[in-house]
């Protein structure tokens, strides 16, 4: 079995396909009130390959303005719909931590989308980890340390497994290097979504 750094877990196939297809279901309605983005770097304007959304009191955005969290769609000015109580459920599960996340990112991937390794550092409290579920379409995820430096290495995640980075794994570098295409029929168009559940605040 792969050793992974300190307080990061994987729990592969945690949903089944039923769970999985309530939380597609879910993810549905939150993109049709908040619908899929395409954010863009910092100061350089380059758009992201990946498409994304938010639902919590909190979303995440990026653009020319900076990476940061707003209480409304940057798109439709409205504010973001819920989280879904099954995914509140699952962080009650899986995060160890005792008041509930305030954001949860919808990243949605197409094939030949990926993301570049990065900290999750834009919240002010990281005693909280960051809770992510994958549906659809597995993807090759990559997992470092704290120092960008550190060592790297990467494996396959797939629809229905969550990861948990918490304690000293919370701010460990992290990235997707690749989506397989065609590995999933949850989708009906094929891709990849992540669920990202984070705290933003200090309770
Ligand atoms: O798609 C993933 O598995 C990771 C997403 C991620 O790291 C992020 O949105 O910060
Ligand atoms: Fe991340």
């Amino acid at each position: 079995m792969m050793v992974l750094p300190k307080g990061v877990r994987h729990i592969p196939g945690r949903l089944d396909r039923p769970g999985q297809q309530a939380l597609v279901d879910d993810i549905r309605a939150v993109v049709e009130a908040a619908p899929l983005f395409r954010p863009e770097m910092p100061r350089t304007g380059k758009p992201f390959s990946v498409r994304m959304t938010n639902c919590g009191s909190l979303g995440w955005v990026a653009d020319k303005g900076g990476y940061r969290y707003q209480a409304n769609h940057p798109v439709t000015g409205e504010p973001w719909p819920a989280i879904p109580d099954r995914l509140l459920q699952i962080w009650r599960e899986f995060s160890g931590y005792d008041f509930p996340p305030e954001a949860c990112l919808v990243n949605f991937y197409e094939a030949g989308a990926r993301m570049g390794l990065h900290q999750d550092r834009d919240e002010q409290d990281f005693d909280a980890p960051v809770l992510s579920v994958s549906l659809g379409d597995a993807c090759l995820f990559r997992i470092g340390e704290a120092s960008r430096s550190g060592p790297t290495r990467s494996f396959r995640l797939e629809s229905g497994d969550i990861v948990v980075l918490g304690g000293e794994g919370r701010l460990a570098f992290h990235g997707v290097d690749k989506i397989y295409p065609m590995t999933s029929t949850l989708l009906k168009n094929g891709g990849r979504i992540n669920l990202t559940l984070r705290r933003v605040t200090r309770p």
